[in-house]
């Protein structure tokens, strides 16, 4: 069978989003392709039903039924700007229901099915991209959207009849999509309304007259929540502390207050986001369903009224779930596995089969490893080959991401590399989700100084056992991973080649010039920043690098990788900077497919060409 090569890129098809038909008959999702003749990644609407192969709907993407099942509710861009559109279900043309100047978010139907509610960008004047941009606080630029220029995030609700839209909120707030009251009566959201909140990270559950009013506030204080949910008749939220980084939980939110969902899981509970999986909490039976992450696995389970968690399927280990919709009696969701970026299951058997049949892909082989300090980490081993050979240590962001033993759309490199010989470790140090909250935040104000000897230790390991020759290791890694990737070549010279992405180099240029370099100074490495900064010791590298990073990143601004490329050029180390225009953050995930693809060829040329020896 072929191995898998970068054109793949082009093959790939990845669903997300499922949503179940009310009746549990058929779902509803996105799948996303890269298109090579537009650079797009394309979205379409499928549905998929047990016995029937899966079909396309439409274009577009967030596919919402209304509550008789009738109408299938879905976003696509007109003129740019994403607009709700409504399809029939029993034949006829879609009918574009919203012009918002600025577009509309994800549709959220009213119980009655008569109006839609969705959270949507707000300017009371029209966007004119040559005016000055004014900053009085730090949130005034977003990595993707970039400078906010004022823009807001609001609650809106539209005749899902005549398309008659009106704002249910407004003034200086970003709230989050909206959750329908049981009687339609009410809407709840998100949003931080504190003036400073970009000094004090704050966010609470609001709820507002579906007919207009003031919003009122629910929680308050301990907890910042991110989001919430309408979930078997009540509130459900996803908080996190305000004191300091750790497990985002469940809440249930009423009017007079919150208390916690006490799962018994020392686990993240994942509620799904670009590069993160997992799903928003759905109801199920008497319980509920939610995602949470254990050993960089996502995995389902459900939380009864007895107040235990469940895994629900239990069925093979290596899968990340990502999206979860219920109807009475049914769920429906879609999973990684290590075969394929994902597929859509009802009830746990699959519907689906996007990914391109006929694939070599082995499967990685789990590892755990023991730093000297004695905790004990998880990784992934992609083996091309017996007998030593080059190494590539893959090294995942966050700090608190983590990788899965799951095949994704993001990393083709892997794979080409391991058909090429070569063995790709992908490794979960402290910091990574999924081994419990003190592992979560073991790295906090300790940035590389707590980590570092987690990936010393596996690739001394695998040198030791055979697995690796020593004089053919190389480094990479994305975000955190990438400042991890500088901060391990300032400290040992082990590495013949080094391609930090999207990287840190910095912490205290970062603390100004991030999106969110506040929150990362307060709550990720607070303490001596020119200790945690891997250019604290630039002047020590040696090893050839290769910097991979998006032009328009507001998460680790492309300073990062310039004052890195500058220090080592002047040392005349062997370094090469390759920026992509406009790309953000987390263009290696949702960029154009040819800087994808771009990314991917680039690492396997700079490995091949200073890891000498490497099959080729
Ligand atoms: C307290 S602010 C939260 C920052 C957030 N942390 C997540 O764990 C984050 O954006 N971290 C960055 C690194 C940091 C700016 C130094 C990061 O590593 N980002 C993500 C982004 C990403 C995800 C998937 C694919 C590409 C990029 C990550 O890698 O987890």
């Amino acid at each position: 069978m072929p191995r898998l090569t970068l054109d793949d890129l082009y093959r790939l098809r990845l669903p997300s989003d499922p949503r179940l038909r009310p009746d549990g008959t058929s779902v509803a999702y996105t799948l996303t392709r890269a298109d090579r003749e537009t650079d797009e990644n394309l979205d379409e609407i499928w549905l998929a039903a047990p016995g029937q192969e899966p079909r396309r709907l439409a274009t577009g993407s967030l596919p919402r039924w209304s509550p008789d099942g009738r109408t299938l509710a879905y976003v696509r861009a007109v003129d740019g700007r994403p607009q709700i559109h409504l399809l029939p279900m029993d034949g006829g043309e879609p009918r574009t229901l919203t012009a918002a100047p600025l577009g509309a978010g994800a549709p959220v139907w009213s119980p009655d099915g008569t109006r839609i509610a969705f959270a949507g960008p707000y300017l009371p004047h029209p966007l004119d991209p040559a005016a000055p941009i004014v900053a009085d606080r730090l949130d005034y630029k977003a990595d993707g959207p970039g400078p906010l220029r004022g823009i807001t995030t609001q609650v809106f609700v539209v005749d899902a009849a005549s398309g008659e839209t009106t704002a249910l909120t407004g003034g200086d707030l970003h709230a989050s999509a909206p959750a329908w009251s049981p009687d339609g009566g009410r809407l709840a959201f998100t949003a931080s309304m504190e003036a400073d909140r970009d000094l004090a990270p704050s966010g609470s559950v609001y709820e507002v007259d579906a007919d207009g009013g003031e919003p009122k506030r629910l929680t308050g204080g301990d907890v910042l929540f991110l989001a919430v949910w309408q979930v078997g008749g009540r509130l459900v939220a996803a908080g996190m502390s305000t004191g300091a980084t750790g497990h985002t939980r469940l809440y249930a939110v009423g009017p007079d207050g919150h208390e916690e969902l006490r799962t018994g899981l020392d686990r993240n509970v994942m509620t799904g986001g670009p590069g993160y999986p997992g799903a928003p909490p759905r109801a199920y039976g008497d319980g509920l369903l939610f995602c949470a992450r254990d050993r960089g696995r996502t995995h389902l389970y459900r939380f009864g009224p007895d107040g235990t968690a469940k895994l629900v399927g239990g069925g093979t280990e290596e899968v990340s779930v990502s999206g979860v919709s219920t109807a009475p009696g049914h769920y429906a969701y879609v999973a990684a596995t290590p075969y394929s970026p994902g597929e859509v299951f009802l009830d746990g058997a699959r519907l689906t089969a996007h990914m391109p049949a006929g694939l070599d892909l082995p499967a990685p082989q789990t590892r755990v490893f023991t730093a000297p300090d004695g905790t004990e980490v998880e990784g992934f081993l992609l083996r091309g080959g017996s007998g030593p050979g080059p190494l590539l240590l893959d090294i995942h962001g966050g700090p608190h991401n983590a990788w899965a033993p799951v095949f994704d759309g993001v990393h083709l490199y892997h794979h080409v590399l391991a058909a090429r010989g070569w063995t790709v470790l992908t490794l979960n140090p402290r910091a990574s989700d999924g081994y419990g909250e003190d592992f979560y935040t073991a790295t906090r104000g300790a940035w590389g100084l707590a980590d570092e000897q987690d990936f010393l230790t596996a690739v001394d390991e695998l040198v030791a056992d055979g697995t690796a020759d020593p004089d053919r290791l190389a480094v990479t890694g994305y975000s955190y991973g990438g400042y991890m990737t500088c901060w391990l070549t300032s400290r040992t010279g082990r590495f013949r080649a080094a391609i930090p992405g999207g990287c840190v180099s910095d912490l205290t240029s970062l603390s100004g010039t991030s999106d969110a370099g506040l929150l990362l100074k307060t709550y990720e490495y607070p303490g001596d920043t020119a200790a945690q900064s891997p250019y604290t010791r630039v002047g020590e590298v040696t090893t050839p690098t290769l910097l991979l990073h998006g032009d328009a990143d507001e998460r680790c601004p492309v300073g990062q990788a310039e004052q890195w490329f500058a220090a080592l050029r002047e040392r005349e180390v062997p370094v090469r900077l390759v920026r992509y225009p406009g790309g953000s953050h987390l263009f290696i995930v949702s960029g154009r497919p040819s800087h994808r693809y771009d990314y991917n060829e680039r690492i396997i040329a700079w490995l091949e060409q200073w890891v000498s020896g490497s099959p080729s």
